[in-house]
């Protein structure tokens, strides 16, 4: 069953440099100028609580069981305090990263158990009721050399940032996987081309959904 709520969560998914925060950036004033009040956040991270456990995440190095269960315990807190308010009182969420991504990074990036992370999604993501997954994950969909290649000398890596390419080309077939596991919630976004077509497709997935005009 899924959860139904007055507002609109939206997910930015795609390997590090894909070109997420810049689209969620334009999208939040496109929204609001559209009259729609917009809540901006990410993961993980959100909450005084997962930002403390974003910053062990990204510095410290620990095993992938570790890695996945900070990361849904941050989730867990994040929709608790943060998304879900937020959509009751009608507001679009627009979230730099959510579950995908730890099926891409933790699942097929460090190898981890995908049936584990199943689990877990289940327990983390039913809120009163139901269960709660995006209305719609843009999906930037970019190769790791031009990924990378945005990214060199911007600032200094994280853990995840500092992986081999190998990895990313692991974490970006993993999203192509979660892709085609749900069609009706993904949108594939070419990230390769320049930022306004970026911004086209975008904002043609909004236009489509009526979210936009
Ligand atoms: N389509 C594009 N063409 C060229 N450069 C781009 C494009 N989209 C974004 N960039 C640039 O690439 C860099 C990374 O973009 P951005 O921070 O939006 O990526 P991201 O997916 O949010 O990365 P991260 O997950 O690491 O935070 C920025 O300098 C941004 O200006
Ligand atoms: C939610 C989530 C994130 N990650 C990784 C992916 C990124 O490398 C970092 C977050 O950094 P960003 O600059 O905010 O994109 O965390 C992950 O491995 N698993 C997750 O579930």
């Amino acid at each position: 069953m899924s959860l139904h709520a007055p507002g609109l969560f939206i997910t930015f998914e795609g390997i590090d440099g894909a070109g997420k925060s810049t689209h969620l950036t334009t999208l939040a004033e496109r929204l609001r100028r559209h009259g729609r009040e917009v809540t901006v956040t990410r993961e993980p991270g959100g909450t005084p609580l997962a930002e403390t456990l974003r910053e062990c995440l990204l510095h410290t190095p620990m095993d992938a069981l570790t890695e996945a269960l900070l990361m849904f315990a941050a989730r867990r807190d994040h929709l608790r305090q943060v998304i879900e308010p937020a959509l009751a009182a009608g507001q679009v969420v627009l979230c730099d990263r959510f579950t995908d991504a730890t099926f891409a990074y933790q699942g097929h990036g460090r190898g981890f158990d995908l049936a584990v992370l199943r689990t877990l999604e289940g327990w983390v993501q039913t809120m009163d009721g139901g269960f709660r997954q995006p209305d719609l994950t843009l999906w930037f969909d970019v190769s790791p050399a031009v990924a990378a290649s945005r990214l060199s000398g911007a600032r200094a890596p994280d853990k995840f940032e500092s992986e081999p390419r190998a990895f990313f080309d692991r974490v970006a077939a993993g999203y192509a996987q979660r892709a085609a596991e749900a069609p009706q919630r993904f949108v594939r976004i070419d990230a390769h081309v320049p930022m306004d077509d970026v911004w086209q497709q975008v904002e043609a997935a909004c236009r489509q959904r009526g979210w936009l005009s």
